[in-house]
Protein backbone atom coordinates (compact mmCIF):
# COMPACT_ATOMS: atom_id res chain seq x y z
CA UNK A 1 0.00 0.00 0.00
CA UNK A 2 3.24 2.58 1.19
CA UNK A 3 4.73 1.47 -2.30
CA UNK A 4 1.27 2.28 -4.72
CA UNK A 5 0.71 5.18 -3.04
CA UNK A 6 4.68 6.65 -3.43
CA UNK A 7 4.24 5.87 -6.87
CA UNK A 8 0.75 7.08 -7.49
CA UNK A 9 2.26 10.67 -5.29
CA UNK A 10 5.46 10.84 -7.73
CA UNK A 11 2.61 10.33 -10.76
CA UNK A 12 0.72 13.67 -9.77
CA UNK A 13 3.61 15.59 -7.91
CA UNK A 14 6.32 14.39 -10.16
CA UNK A 15 8.45 14.19 -6.83
CA UNK A 16 9.85 11.26 -5.33
CA UNK A 17 9.72 10.93 -1.86
CA UNK A 18 12.69 9.47 -0.06
CA UNK A 19 13.03 8.87 4.10
CA UNK A 20 16.89 9.53 5.44
CA UNK A 21 17.54 8.78 9.05
CA UNK A 22 20.89 11.13 10.39
CA UNK A 23 22.62 9.49 13.15
CA UNK A 24 26.51 10.23 14.64
CA UNK A 25 27.81 11.04 17.99
CA UNK A 26 26.55 14.05 19.71
CA UNK A 27 27.85 17.02 18.66
CA UNK A 28 29.18 15.70 14.94
CA UNK A 29 26.53 18.16 13.95
CA UNK A 30 23.31 16.45 12.84
CA UNK A 31 20.77 19.18 13.58
CA UNK A 32 23.50 22.18 12.22
CA UNK A 33 23.23 19.91 9.14
CA UNK A 34 19.68 19.83 8.92
CA UNK A 35 18.54 23.45 9.50
CA UNK A 36 20.95 24.84 7.03
CA UNK A 37 19.78 22.41 4.30
CA UNK A 38 15.87 23.38 5.70
CA UNK A 39 16.13 26.80 6.12
CA UNK A 40 19.54 28.02 4.33
CA UNK A 41 20.94 29.24 7.89
CA UNK A 42 23.33 28.05 10.36
CA UNK A 43 21.11 28.21 13.74
CA UNK A 44 22.42 27.79 16.98
CA UNK A 45 21.80 24.07 18.30
CA UNK A 46 21.18 22.76 21.83
CA UNK A 47 21.63 18.68 22.21
CA UNK A 48 18.91 17.28 21.24
CA UNK A 49 16.50 15.16 22.46
CA UNK A 50 14.47 12.70 20.82
CA UNK A 51 14.58 14.31 17.26
CA UNK A 52 14.23 16.08 14.38
CA UNK A 53 12.26 16.03 11.26
CA UNK A 54 12.15 18.39 8.15
CA UNK A 55 11.31 18.30 4.83
CA UNK A 56 14.11 19.37 2.22
CA UNK A 57 13.16 19.22 -1.54
CA UNK A 58 16.26 19.13 -3.90
CA UNK A 59 15.92 18.55 -7.08
CA UNK A 60 12.92 16.02 -8.19
CA UNK A 61 13.19 14.48 -4.44
CA UNK A 62 10.69 15.45 -1.45
CA UNK A 63 13.61 14.23 1.11
CA UNK A 64 12.00 13.74 4.80
CA UNK A 65 15.50 13.93 6.97
CA UNK A 66 15.12 12.19 10.46
CA UNK A 67 18.26 13.67 13.23
CA UNK A 68 18.10 11.42 15.32
CA UNK A 69 19.74 12.57 19.12
CA UNK A 70 23.14 11.25 19.32
CA UNK A 71 23.89 11.14 22.97
CA UNK A 72 24.52 7.75 24.56
CA UNK A 73 21.41 6.74 26.16
CA UNK A 74 19.69 7.66 22.95
CA UNK A 75 21.75 5.80 20.53
CA UNK A 76 19.28 2.62 21.59
CA UNK A 77 16.41 4.15 20.19
CA UNK A 78 18.35 4.80 16.60
CA UNK A 79 16.49 1.67 15.48
CA UNK A 80 12.91 2.56 16.49
CA UNK A 81 13.29 5.21 13.29
CA UNK A 82 14.75 2.86 10.51
CA UNK A 83 11.53 1.63 9.36
CA UNK A 84 10.97 2.60 5.26
CA UNK A 85 14.18 4.09 5.40
CA UNK A 86 15.84 4.82 1.96
CA UNK A 87 18.90 6.42 3.02
CA UNK A 88 21.17 6.52 6.10
CA UNK A 89 23.56 9.23 7.33
CA UNK A 90 26.18 9.26 9.44
CA UNK A 91 27.47 12.26 10.81
CA UNK A 92 31.12 12.61 11.76
CA UNK A 93 32.93 15.38 13.85
CA UNK A 94 36.14 15.05 11.35
CA UNK A 95 38.17 17.02 14.36
CA UNK A 96 36.71 14.67 16.86
CA UNK A 97 39.78 12.19 16.76
CA UNK A 98 39.35 10.89 19.90
CA UNK A 99 36.00 9.48 19.36
CA UNK A 100 36.25 8.23 15.48
CA UNK A 101 36.57 4.79 16.80
CA UNK A 102 33.38 5.00 19.17
CA UNK A 103 31.98 6.66 15.68
CA UNK A 104 33.19 3.18 13.98
CA UNK A 105 32.00 1.01 16.16
CA UNK A 106 28.20 2.94 16.87
CA UNK A 107 28.02 2.98 12.88
CA UNK A 108 28.61 -0.46 12.11
CA UNK A 109 26.49 -1.82 14.78
CA UNK A 110 23.57 0.02 13.19
CA UNK A 111 24.08 -1.35 9.44
CA UNK A 112 23.00 -5.42 10.99
CA UNK A 113 19.43 -3.52 11.12
CA UNK A 114 16.88 -5.29 9.46
CA UNK A 115 15.12 -2.50 8.54
CA UNK A 116 18.21 -0.70 6.74
CA UNK A 117 18.88 -3.37 4.47
CA UNK A 118 17.98 -1.76 1.26
CA UNK A 119 19.66 1.59 2.35
CA UNK A 120 22.43 3.12 1.15
CA UNK A 121 24.81 4.91 3.63
CA UNK A 122 26.23 8.37 3.21
CA UNK A 123 28.96 9.32 5.99
CA UNK A 124 29.35 13.23 6.12
CA UNK A 125 32.58 13.96 7.26
CA UNK A 126 31.81 17.13 8.75
CA UNK A 127 32.91 20.05 10.76
CA UNK A 128 36.65 20.32 7.48
CA UNK A 129 36.88 24.42 8.09
CA UNK A 130 38.25 23.08 11.29
CA UNK A 131 42.12 22.66 10.75
CA UNK A 132 42.34 19.89 12.76
CA UNK A 133 39.88 18.10 10.98
CA UNK A 134 40.87 14.78 8.95
CA UNK A 135 40.16 14.47 5.71
CA UNK A 136 38.01 11.55 3.94
CA UNK A 137 40.11 9.02 2.94
CA UNK A 138 41.73 9.07 6.01
CA UNK A 139 38.24 8.85 7.50
CA UNK A 140 37.53 6.08 5.99
CA UNK A 141 40.06 3.98 7.17
CA UNK A 142 39.48 4.73 10.89
CA UNK A 143 36.02 4.26 10.64
CA UNK A 144 36.78 0.85 7.90
CA UNK A 145 34.36 1.76 5.77
CA UNK A 146 36.38 -0.75 2.82
CA UNK A 147 34.78 -3.42 5.47
CA UNK A 148 30.97 -2.91 4.40
CA UNK A 149 29.63 -5.11 1.82
CA UNK A 150 25.98 -5.21 2.80
CA UNK A 151 25.34 -1.93 1.74
CA UNK A 152 26.20 0.82 -0.97
CA UNK A 153 28.02 3.84 0.67
CA UNK A 154 29.75 6.83 -0.31
CA UNK A 155 32.05 9.38 1.57
CA UNK A 156 31.49 13.47 1.46
CA UNK A 157 33.70 15.52 2.68
CA UNK A 158 31.40 19.14 4.32
CA UNK A 159 31.57 21.52 6.46
CA UNK A 160 27.69 22.48 7.81
CA UNK A 161 28.83 26.11 9.17
CA UNK A 162 29.89 26.62 5.15
CA UNK A 163 27.56 25.26 3.83
CA UNK A 164 29.85 22.98 1.50
CA UNK A 165 29.43 19.40 0.66
CA UNK A 166 25.70 18.84 1.78
CA UNK A 167 24.23 19.15 -1.99
CA UNK A 168 27.20 16.89 -3.38
CA UNK A 169 25.81 14.68 -0.63
CA UNK A 170 22.25 14.47 -1.57
CA UNK A 171 23.22 14.12 -5.04
CA UNK A 172 24.75 11.44 -4.14
CA UNK A 173 21.65 9.78 -2.22
CA UNK A 174 19.50 10.88 -4.90
CA UNK A 175 21.57 8.76 -7.42
CA UNK A 176 21.68 5.56 -4.80
CA UNK A 177 17.78 5.13 -3.46
CA UNK A 178 16.32 2.13 -4.48
CA UNK A 179 13.66 2.44 -7.14
CA UNK A 180 10.38 1.76 -5.45
N1 LIG B 1 33.26 24.41 12.99
C1 LIG B 1 32.14 23.75 12.77
N2 LIG B 1 31.26 23.56 13.76
C2 LIG B 1 30.12 22.89 13.46
C3 LIG B 1 29.84 22.38 12.17
N3 LIG B 1 28.64 21.75 12.22
C4 LIG B 1 28.20 21.85 13.48
N4 LIG B 1 29.07 22.53 14.25
C5 LIG B 1 28.96 22.87 15.67
O1 LIG B 1 28.99 21.67 16.43
C6 LIG B 1 28.18 21.79 17.59
C7 LIG B 1 27.19 20.64 17.68
O2 LIG B 1 26.30 20.73 16.57
P1 LIG B 1 24.85 20.03 16.57
O3 LIG B 1 24.30 20.23 15.21
O4 LIG B 1 24.03 20.50 17.70
O5 LIG B 1 25.26 18.51 16.81
P2 LIG B 1 24.32 17.23 16.84
O6 LIG B 1 25.01 16.18 16.05
O7 LIG B 1 22.94 17.57 16.43
O8 LIG B 1 24.37 16.81 18.39
P3 LIG B 1 23.27 15.97 19.24
O9 LIG B 1 21.95 16.62 19.05
O10 LIG B 1 23.72 16.01 20.66
O11 LIG B 1 23.30 14.56 18.71
C8 LIG B 1 27.51 23.17 17.50
O12 LIG B 1 28.25 24.08 18.29
C9 LIG B 1 27.63 23.52 16.02
O13 LIG B 1 27.66 24.91 15.79
C10 LIG B 1 30.80 22.62 11.14
O14 LIG B 1 30.65 22.24 9.96
N5 LIG B 1 31.92 23.29 11.50
MG1 LIG C 1 21.17 17.53 17.43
Amino acid sequence: MGILFSQLWRRISGFREVKICMIGLDAAGKTTILYKLHLGEVVSTYPTIGSNVEEVTYRNMRFQVWDLGGQEVLRQTWKTYFINTHALIMVVDSADSKRLDLARKELHAVLDSDELRDSCVLILANKQDLKEAVGPAELSEALALHTIRTHDWHIQACSAMKGEGLYDGLDWISKHVRQD
